[in-house]
């Protein structure tokens, strides 16, 4: 549905006035000085110096076959590697990290943290006994750098180094070095709330604060713990982050100690707007067009914006004006955008390099904000602004906002550039409203829907939610919620006062990487005689999206698809490969369905069942027609439309089913069915009683 409307945008007509402001030298923190995090006292004396040129001989290389004649590509790799500012400090470093249970590091984005340190602890052995683990918050980033770092050791990705996100891994049993996502880790403690696999656990771009990560720090804790007194070895953790609230981080892990590695390797110049921007859209691409008019070609632009139809919208203006006469003698422009739902080929052909007399630009959400390092990239634009996800309070919903990003977010951005040479970092706000800004993202955890979570938490068999070791402890009114809810769902049941416990529905559910609702939906495909079918819907609910919305076909492809309504048609603005995943996500399902005896069954075309089958994971999210024509949602009386690309539009159905409402000037909601009032009530007859619905 998104990515529905025509670009809104017009082509700037001005030029955003910037102002230079610092350079951010090779041998200076940038947030030193700014946002202060790092003048703290508490820490001092644990800067890793660089002292020059460390030499050391690697104890353990890469299993790559070509071992001891390098080929000239690995002799290049190796001497990048020994120029980034962690190598001086590799022999101190690792002193340390054998020393403590538990090590903050703290370096400049691009030191080399997140694929230096765990090829250090490789190389010392240290990963005898259990594997190396490295969380990250993106599946972008988990795989390219898992990538990255198995060229660097010249071995075949899958093997000594390998990635784990949801649905997708490249593992083997051989596997030292392993980059996942923090929700990945979190999910194999549930078999494994030891996390026995591992030695090391690092946990990387902390200040993020994803719900994932912030359990993980408790679960990290536990595991910990219980290790010392009974494991084999025990588990050593790492936290990483260049922007971070250290004092508060070090005082959760009992005051452990902080390492800073010192220095940038390449500097990059800082700008800022002259002037507040009054369409932070127009202005971030007024900027690409000034820098595309002054830039050499191959100097590559990465921009931050904040979500897909707003990207969609600028990669087609940026196309329509590189055609323009005027710009004829700059370089050639080779436009991408980069989301979350791009298909996974798409997302990685922003890492080709370009070619001779080109520029690429790519338009990003804040899925490039953090660990990774694009080929080519010297130009970073910062609109400021990002999607967010917020919690509803009262609702069960969690809402998609644009919000002005915060302190530690923009030096991430500003961090993309200056990876391979010295960058540039123009940012389409004022100095002003930098400083304004909050210093650190809002942790997830304290505005979202935490069902999940606590679904998974039951599932490690932590009862009581209240008193879990979180690092910043989610509000009560939240967790209630999200415990009503999974009551609801019959995945929990109260045993005691505060204390919850997993029913059998509950055991099953937290068995499939899903929404608590969408396994719910699962597991009720047995009754209404229809899993077959509600395996499918799930698995393209839980894939990106498996539509294409071509630049100026956007009209044609929704057309196209009100045909699926009635039947099925080819040719009509799919997704291949989106839908190849899907079929791989539904395959996975599928075993998790034969693992906790769930039959597979189909109904035969009766999509009533599957619509009644849906209601029994959706039925918090169904909204009432009113009088006035408008939708009221059932749960929290809010307010919310129909989209115009949604088969239903126009219809106006007395009762709606949705996934998720999302918030672009309008509250819409997200793919939706159409439903029967008596169909709810039997589903759910206490929770619809209570919401009065006419039937
Ligand atoms: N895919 C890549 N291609 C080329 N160079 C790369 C690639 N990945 C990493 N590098 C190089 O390695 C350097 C260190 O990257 P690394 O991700 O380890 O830094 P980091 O300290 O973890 O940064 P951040 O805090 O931004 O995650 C980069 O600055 C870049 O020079």
């Amino acid at each position: 549905m998104a990515g529905f409307q025509e670009p809104p945008l017009k082509k700037p007509k001005t030029d955003v006035n910037f102002v230079f402001n610092s350079h951010l030298p090779v041998q200076q923190s940038p947030i030193r000085g700014v946002n202060g995090h790092f003048n703290n006292k508490q820490h001092a004396g644990n800067f890793l110096f660089p002292k020059g040129p460390a030499t050391f001989k690697p104890k353990v290389q890469g299993n790559g076959a070509n071992r001891n004649t390098k080929s000239s590509d690995q002799l290049k790799i190796l001497k990048q590697r020994h120029a980034l500012p962690i190598f001086p400090a590799r022999p101190r470093l690792l002193k340390e990290l054998k020393k403590n249970d538990v090590v903050i590091v703290i370096g400049e984005t691009g030191s080399g943290k997140t694929t230096q340190i765990p090829q250090y602890l490789h190389e010392e052995r240290l990963d005898r006994k259990g594997a190396i683990c490295v969380t990250q918050p993106r599946r972008v980033a988990a795989i390219t750098i898992a990538k990255r770092v198995a060229e660097e050791m010249d071995t075949n990705l899958g093997e000594l180094v390998g990635y784990s996100v949801r649905f997708e891994e490249s593992v083997s049993p051989s596997t030292k070095l392993k980059y996942m996502t923090d929700g990945m880790l979190l999910r194999e403690a549930i078999s494994d709330p030891l996390l026995s696999k591992y030695s090391w656990v690092i946990v990387d771009e902390a200040h993020e604060r994803t719900v994932s990560t912030d359990v993980l720090f408790g679960i990290i804790k536990d595991a910990q713990k219980s290790r010392k007194a009974f494991a084999k070895y025990p588990l050593r953790v790492i936290i990483m982050s260049a922007t971070m609230d250290v004092d508060h981080f070090s005082n959760y892990f009992n005051k452990c100690p902080v390492l800073y590695i010192e220095g940038r390797q390449h500097p990059i110049e800082m700008f800022y707007a002259r002037e507040k921007q009054e369409d932070y859209v127009l202005a971030a691409m007024s900027t690409v067009i000034q820098i595309h008019k002054e830039a050499p070609p191959q100097h590559d632009i990465l921009v931050f914006l904040t979500g897909q139809e707003e990207i969609d919208a600028v990669v087609h203006n940026i196309r329509l004006i590189a055609k323009d006469n005027s710009l004829a003698e700059f370089p050639k422009i080779r436009v991408h955008a980069l989301y979350a739902a791009l298909p996974a080929h798409q997302q990685l052909d922003v890492f080709r390099a370009t070619a001779a007399g080109e520029r690429k630009v790519i338009i990003s959400t804040n899925i490039a904000e953090t660990s990774i390092t694009i080929p080519g990239v010297r130009y970073v634009v910062d609109s400021g602004r990002a999607k967010v996800r917020n919690y509803l309070p009262g609702s069960g919903f969690d809402v998609l906002k644009v919000k002005k990003i915060s302190q530690a977010q923009a030096w991430q951005r500003t961090g993309r550039a200056g990876r391979e040479t010295s960058g540039f970092c123009y940012r389409a706000y004022t100095l002003e409203e930098f400083n304004a800004m909050a210093v650190n993202p809002v942790p997830e955890i304290l505005r979202s829907n935490m069902s999940s979570v606590i679904l998974q938490l039951l599932a490690m068999g932590i009862k009581n939610i209240l008193t879990f070791d979180f690092i910043d402890k989610p509000s009560t009114e939240y967790v209630q919620q999200a415990v009503e809810q999974l009551t609801l769902l019959d995945a929990a049941k109260v045993v005691k006062s505060d204390m919850l416990e997993l029913t059998e529905t509950g055991k099953k559910m937290a068995q499939f990487p899903l929404d608590p609702r969408y396994a719910k939906i699962l597991l009720s495909g047995p009754d209404y005689g229809c899993t077959d079918e509600v395996l499918t819907i799930v698995a393209i609910l839980s894939s990106e999206s498996i539509y294409t919305n071509p630049s100026g076909k956007k009209e044609a492809a929704v057309n196209a698809r009100r045909k699926f309504s009635s039947m099925w048609c080819h040719e009509n603005f799919l997704n291949y490969r989106n839908l190849s995943y899907t079929v791989e996500v539904r395959k996975q399902l599928v075993q998790v369905c034969q693992r906790c005896g769930i039959s597979i069954v189909s109904c035969q075309q009766n999509l009533d069942s599957v619509r009644r089958c849906i209601i029994a994971g959706l039925f918090t999210n169904v909204a009432e027609l009113q009088l006035g024509g408008k939708y009221l949602t059932l749960d929290s009386r809010q307010e919310a439309a129909l989209h115009p690309a949604s088969v239903l539009f126009g219809g106006k159905p007395a009762y709606v089913l949705f996934t998720e409402l999302v918030h672009t000037g309008k509250t819409y909601m997200h793919i939706n069915s159409a439903v029967d009032a008596q169909w709810l009530f039997e589903t759910a007859p206490e929770y619809f009683r209570k919401r009065h619905i006419k039937i």
